[in-house]
Parts: C-alpha cells; structure tokens; sequence
C-alpha cells in the first residue's frame, strides 16, 4: 500500500488552481481514497481567521514582514492542525497553494526566498508536499479567466499591479526549473478536463 501524499497547486491569480483541485479530488474519491481539500492561506480555523486579516483593507494594512511573518503563522497552524492528522490517518491533503506562493508573492521584494524558507523552517519545520504543480498560463489568458470570475473586485493582494504579477509568474516558473524533483510545471490552458489528465499523469508514479 503507497502512503498517503500531500500535493500542492500553485501559480498565478486565475489559472485554474480551485477547478483543478476540486477535479482531481473528484477523481481520487471515485478510486476509494480518502482526500481533504484545502487552501491557504486557511485551511484551518485560525489559519482561515489570519486569512481574513490578510486579504481584506487597505493595500498598505501591513508592512511587507508583518505580511510574510502572518502567512507564515496561517500556514503554521494549518500544517499542524489539518494537514499532519489527515495524513497521519490516511487521507490524500490536496492544497489550493502552500510555501511556494509565499516564496513567489512575499519573497521577491523587502524579503528574501531565504528569508521566507527560514520563516518557514520555525513556523511548520521545512514541511514540504509531495508534489507540487505550477500551473502555467500565458498571463493574457490568466488575467481574462479572474477577470471573468470576478469582474473589477479583486483581493488585497490580487489586486496589485500587472508588473508584479509577472514576477510572481517568474518566480513560480524558476522553481519549477530548479526544484524539478518536487515542482513540476503543467500547461493549465485548454479545456480543464485536458488539464486535469495532465496532472493525473505527473501523479502516476505517486498514486495507490
Ligand atoms: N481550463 C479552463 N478553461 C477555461 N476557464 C477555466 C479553466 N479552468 C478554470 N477556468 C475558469 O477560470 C476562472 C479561474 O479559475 P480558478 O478559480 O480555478 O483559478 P485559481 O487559480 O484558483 O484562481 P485564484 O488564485 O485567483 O483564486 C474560473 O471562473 C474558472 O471557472
Ligand atoms: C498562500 C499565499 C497566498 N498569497 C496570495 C495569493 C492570492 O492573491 C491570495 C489568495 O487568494 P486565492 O484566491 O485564495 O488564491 O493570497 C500570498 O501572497 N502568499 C501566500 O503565501
């Protein structure tokens, strides 16, 4: 029997993250297998009250460390009290974004990817999924699919600027080059059933 796994989705605003997530997790139950959606920040109570603080106000309500260090508490709290016990039981842990979206959104400005590794060595001990997948649109494409979904509103941090955006893209397509055992890059464009069989194929050697 193949243990169970923590797996990752990550990428820029609107690329199809929450529909591949809710599709794979679709899939693994009709195997039989037990699977806990989730998503950061949040995923647990007081991850999901420290979300809440994070994505609502003005867009200077917290200077660029107080942000990363209050990621790194949701994320913290989040590991400990939902994703570590649905492994501990048996259950596949299917996460709408983790670390890499810190690494990617907070650790390319004021702070350092190292800077945003340490954080998260003391808040969760390095704990690291299985796999994680970098869901890769053209950002035209990825800006029209939020766009349409949300219309003008968007969160605090959705919000920033196209420049930024880009570089958290970047950011997302440098760890895929340099992580390659752990960060696989996906093409997210195309129908969402054609993506979905793209990630179940880069599952394969993971699945029971
Ligand atoms: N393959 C696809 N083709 C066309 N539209 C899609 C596809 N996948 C998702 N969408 C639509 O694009 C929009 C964004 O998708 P989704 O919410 O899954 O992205 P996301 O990466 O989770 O976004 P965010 O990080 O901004 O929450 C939604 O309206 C969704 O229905
Ligand atoms: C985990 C995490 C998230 N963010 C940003 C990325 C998005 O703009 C929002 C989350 O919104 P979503 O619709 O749920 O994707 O938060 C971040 O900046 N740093 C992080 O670690």
């Amino acid at each position: 029997m193949r243990p169970a796994r923590f797996i990752s989705l990550e990428g820029g605003e609107g690329v199809g993250k929450s529909t591949q997530l809710r599709a794979l997790g679709a899939v693994f139950r009709a195997r039989g297998m037990e699977v806990v959606e989730t998503r950061e920040p949040g995923g647990s109570p007081g991850a999901e009250a420290i979300r809440h603080m994070l994505l609502t106000g003005a867009a200077d309500r917290w200077s660029a460390r107080a942000e990363a260090l209050l990621f790194a508490a949701a994320r913290a709290d989040h590991v400990e009290k939902t994703i570590r016990p649905a492994l501990q039981r048996g259950a596949w842990v299917l996460s709408d974004r983790f670390l890499d979206s810190s690494r990617a959104y907070q650790g390319m400005g004021e702070l350092t990817d190292e800077d945003i590794l340490t954080l998260h060595r003391i808040g969760s001990a390095g704990f690291l999924p299985d796999r994680t997948f970098i869901l890769m649109l053209p950002e035209g494409e990825a800006e029209s699919r939020a766009h349409s979904r949300d219309g003008d509103g968007s969160d605090r941090i959705g919000g920033r600027d196209s420049a930024f955006h880009r570089r958290v893209s970047q950011s997302f397509a440098r760890f895929a080059a340099i992580e390659a055992d752990r960060v696989r890059p996906i093409d997210a464009s195309g129908e969402a059933a054609a993506v979905t069989a793209r990630l179940l194929r880069e599952l394969e050697d993971l699945l029971p």
